[in-house]
């Protein structure tokens, strides 16, 4: 089955064009046999519009996946899981775990991410680490699972054109 996906960094310096999103890239050539990459956008770290691009993105665009990277961390400027919460209509912890328990065997640094994952509508929304390392990590580990979680939510009954 084919998925439609879009991927969203929240990177001040990539906002600003100080810094290539290498991330994102990742992301995209890590989840290319899943399906097509529908959007993309690199914004700054700011909660209001990482909302409006989520729901944009699940609501108007019906995608499938939704995979953002960074603003997951400790500091005031990470507000990627407040804003991801504001939208979920409901979380699916077992993704945010699993992709904490197996970091945790690579790096004490992954319990300072509070990354979540969830759907809205039927878009999972799943959040992943800014670091090129901690995305490839983080990813391995729920991409697995993606084809038949997203294939349960596809049959779920929708009022998205898709
Ligand atoms: N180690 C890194 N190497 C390359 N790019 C990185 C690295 N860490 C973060 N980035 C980029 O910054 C984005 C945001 O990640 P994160 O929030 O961890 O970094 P940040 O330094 O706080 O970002 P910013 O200050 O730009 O908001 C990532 O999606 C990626 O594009
Ligand atoms: N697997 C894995 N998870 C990881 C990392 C990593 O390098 N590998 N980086 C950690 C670090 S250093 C931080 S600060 C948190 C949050 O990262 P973010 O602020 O870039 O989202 O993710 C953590 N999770």
């Amino acid at each position: 089955m084919h998925f439609s996906i879009g991927i969203l960094t929240l990177s001040d310096k990539g906002a600003r064009g100080e810094r290539e999103d290498e991330s994102g890239r990742i992301i995209g050539e890590m989840v290319a046999s899943l399906g097509e990459i529908r959007r993309y956008e690199v914004i700054p770290d700011d909660e209001e519009r990482i909302v409006e691009v989520l729901v944009e993105w699940s609501d108007r665009d019906c995608l499938d996946l939704i995979l953002t990277t960074g603003g997951t961390g400790l500091t005031q400027r990470d507000i990627t899981p407040q804003a991801t919460a504001r939208v979920l209509d409901y979380e699916v912890p077992g993704m945010a775990e699993a992709m904490r328990a197996a970091s945790l065997a690579k790096t004490p640094h992954a319990m300072l991410s509070r990354a979540l994952a969830g759907v809205r509508r039927q878009t999972l929304i799943v959040n992943l680490p800014g670091s090129p390392k901690g995305v490839r990590e983080n990813l391995e580990v729920v991409l697995p699972a993606l084809p038949h979680g997203l294939a349960k939510l596809k049959g779920d009954p929708s009022d998205c054109a898709r």
